[in-house]
């Protein structure tokens, strides 16, 4: 048995508002910031569990507090007893009913649950020696949604329905398997897009990005609308018309205003607008992707839980669904929105635009196509080339794609030196 003896939580922060990396039209200057876990256990010799959550900056000590609070539902259990039951589990941490009344299941406190949970997953795969979306793919349909909490969700999906998906898929894994070890997951690159980039910034960054073989590229607009056009005009001269290029407004418009926008901007062909409008609007989303069709409509990272989600598919209000491995409570919520979108028939395109989101979600998109969706088919993971570095087991991308990784656990744990040096305020990436 190993128990969990301690909660670790820092608050680490990355500067990133002084470069411009990672603006939009909402959040002009982000400094990527990390809620960090680690999970000590009575083991010294085994592996211990990370986990984080993102966030942009000021409020980071929120959810670092958050964390504190939820830790006395993992501290002095066994990590046997949480994975023997972590349908259980999640349902637990998720319910204790004087911290469930500042969320429930949204905000600060759902935002400290996923670095929590998530970082349990990552003990469990260490401990099973397996990367997480193998040691995914390797579970019994049964023993996978044993891992899920159906509160709230059955009118759209049963665990008897996900066990009927996810057996539909096994016959083909291994083969997916051994294809995605081959040739990696198809990515899209934001990086050459941030709205405060200069001209010619963005017109080196999308050269570079051309010669390293993306075919995908992402934009941030939702400025003004004149800058928008000329910004999409200059990306469309670098990356030519047959690249396919996304639109990314982060919640700045109305209804209305996203649809005459949008007719604007139609003539630079894009893929998807992603975030038009506020996130919690479930019917102004369906609105919007039945006046700006064929646009395709995208969202989900500021999407807070597996009830909105469940609505957003119900509605049709998306053509991409774009869940976040931080802003869910955790894996355990991140697997049963991937099976409701596969019954829906909506490919999953995660959101990885954070420190650290790359890492997570490779995870995720893998296990969908090889245990869940069994398809490509409009399906790519976004990637930010920022912050790797910090990484103990960072993303390997080749030609516009990701490699597999095969490192035990989440990709999430960061090198101490990282952390000592972005530790906010006193680390020394802060005394400048
Ligand atoms: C503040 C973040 O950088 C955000 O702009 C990321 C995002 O919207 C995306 O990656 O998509
Ligand atoms: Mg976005």
């Amino acid at each position: 048995m190993t128990a969990i003896t301690r909660v670790e939580v820092q608050d680490i922060r990355f500067p990133t508002s002084r470069s411009l990396d990672g603006s939009d039209a909402m959040n002009a200057a982000p400094d990527y910031s990390a809620t960090y876990v680690i999970l000590h256990t009575d083991d010294d010799k085994g592996p211990q569990g990370h986990g984080l959550t993102f966030t942009i900056g000021r409020g980071n000590e929120i959810v670092v507090t958050a964390v504190r609070s939820l830790a006395y539902l993992m501290e002095g259990r066994s990590l046997e007893a949480i994975t023997a039951d972590m349908g259980a589990f999640w349902h637990e941490i998720t319910g204790d009913s004087q911290l469930r009344w500042i969320g429930p299941d949204k905000g600060a406190i759902h935002l400290a649950t996923a670095a929590l949970v998530n970082a349990v997953w990552d003990l469990w795969a260490k401990r099973e020696g397996k990367p997480i979306w193998k040691l995914l793919a390797d579970m019994s349909p049964e023993a996978l949604v044993r891992c899920l909490d159906f509160r709230f969700v059955t009118d759209a999906l049963t665990p008897e329905e996900a066990i009927a998906l996810l057996r539909r898929q096994a016959s083909g894994k291994a083969e997916r398997e051994t294809e995605m070890r081959r040739d990696g997951f198809p990515g899209y690159t934001t990086s050459a897009g941030w709205l405060g980039y200069s001209d010619d910034k963005v017109r080196q960054l999308a050269r570079d990005a051309l010669a390293e073989g993306w075919t995908h590229f992402k934009q941030k607009i939702g400025g003004d609308l004149e800058e928008d056009i000329r910004r999409a005009a200059l990306l469309r001269e670098e990356i030519g018309w047959d690249k396919v290029l996304m639109m990314d407004a982060n919640q700045v418009w109305d209804v209305d205003e996203t649809v005459a926008k949008m007719r604007r901007l139609a003539e630079f062909d894009p893929l998807w607008i992603e975030e038009p409008t506020s996130p919690d609007d479930i019917l102004g989303h369906a609105e919007i992707r039945h006046r700006v069709a064929p646009i395709g409509v995208a969202t989900g990272e500021h999407c807070h839980n597996k009830v909105m989600f469940k609505q957003f598919l119900q509605a049709e209000a998306i053509d991409y669904c774009q869940i976040d491995a931080a802003r869910l409570g955790g894996l355990n919520e991140v697997i049963l929105v991937v099976l409701m979108a596969a019954k829906f028939g909506v490919p999953i395109c995660p959101h990885a635009g954070g420190v650290g989101l790359c890492e997570y979600v490779q995870h995720i998109s893998l296990f969908d196509y090889i245990a869940v969706s069994g398809s490509l088919d409009g399906r790519m993971l976004e990637y930010v080339d920022h912050l790797h570095e910090h990484f103990v087991d960072p993303v390997s991308i080749r030609r516009g794609r990701y490699q597999v990784p095969e490192a035990p656990g989440y990709s999430i744990t960061m090198h101490d030196a990282s952390l000592a040096d972005h530790r906010f305020p006193d680390g020394a990436a802060w005394q400048e």
